[in-house]
């Protein structure tokens, strides 16, 4: 799909948008192509391939079978440099804002741009940023997590990032944490910014989290881990975009 900001911008007029991660370490890529057909017809918006532990060739083979049988945007959320495939729409070309390490905020960046630009794929610039409990993200990233009872942290550095001409502001609890980012992080974050698309994501399994996160000012609800572990991914996708339609019409 070409213009994939575009097409999030277009349904942010109407309601909030849905997003599925799909760790491609977790599964074949046909496995893949399952989830993301069922998450499709549960009413998700798109799907971010990536992983913080994972190898480019089930990146790209991931990508290349998605591309050839799904329409809805394709995202590459990359957990390092060799997380770039030609077969995704877009690359979440994020800097890891909270790292103790240069090469998180703007080392791996400079590393991967020759192959992205190469890649031809449509650049979202994001800041990233990592808050308690953290997860394998946290740990891999070397983050100095954001206390869960520090919301203005995250607000302050989206406001940079905004200055800095990026896009996208990721908050992120970790992928399985056991509690998601709380509303007031994601609503001081909002709020602090002008044009600021709120990505949140890391530990939301259901309707209430979800709903949670959209009414609180999330723009992008990202889950991952409970599409691994249901059996019934449409049912439990539908139940997530469903409270995010809730709460965006409310
Ligand atoms: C822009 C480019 C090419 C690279 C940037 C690289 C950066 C900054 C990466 C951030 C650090 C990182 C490891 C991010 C990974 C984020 C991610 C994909 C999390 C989800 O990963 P899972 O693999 O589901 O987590 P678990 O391993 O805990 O399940
Ligand atoms: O796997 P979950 O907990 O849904 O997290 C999704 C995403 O925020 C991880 O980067
Ligand atoms: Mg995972």
């Amino acid at each position: 799909m070409k213009d994939v900001e575009a097409y999030i911008k277009n349904i942010l007029k109407e309601r909030k948008v849905h997003f599925t991660l799909i760790d491609p370490d977790e599964q074949t890529p046909e496995e893949a192509l399952n989830i993301a057909t069922e998450a499709i017809e549960g009413g998700t918006d798109g799907i971010m391939i990536g992983g913080s532990t994972v190898d480019n060739v089930g990146v790209d083979e991931t990508c290349k079978i998605l591309s050839e049988n799904i329409a809805v945007p394709i995202i590459i959320f990359p957990g390092n440099t060799s997380s770039v495939s030609k077969y995704a729409d877009a690359i979440f070309f994020m800097s890891y804002l909270n790292s103790n390490n240069p090469y998180w905020i703007i080392g791996a960046q400079a590393l991967a741009s020759p192959a992205v630009k190469k890649s031809g794929l449509e650049i979202l610039p994001m800041g990233y940023m990592v808050a308690e409990p953290g997860g394998t993200v946290g740990w891999v990233g070397e983050a100095k997590l954001v206390p869960r009872n520090k919301p203005k942290i995250p607000a302050v550095y989206a406001m940079a990032s905004e200055f800095l001409g990026m896009r996208f502001f990721y908050i992120e609890a970790g992928s399985g944490a056991d509690q998601p980012i709380p509303p007031e992080m994601v609503a001081y974050t909002k709020r602090a910014t002008d044009d600021m698309i709120v990505v949140v994501g890391g530990g939301i399994r259901d309707a209430k989290a979800a709903y949670t996160a959209a009414k609180a000012g999330g723009d992008i609800i990202v889950t991952g881990t409970v599409v691994e572990e249901t059996t019934d991914v449409k049912a439990k996708i539908q139940e997530l975009t469903g409270a995010i339609k809730k709460a965006s019409i409310e």
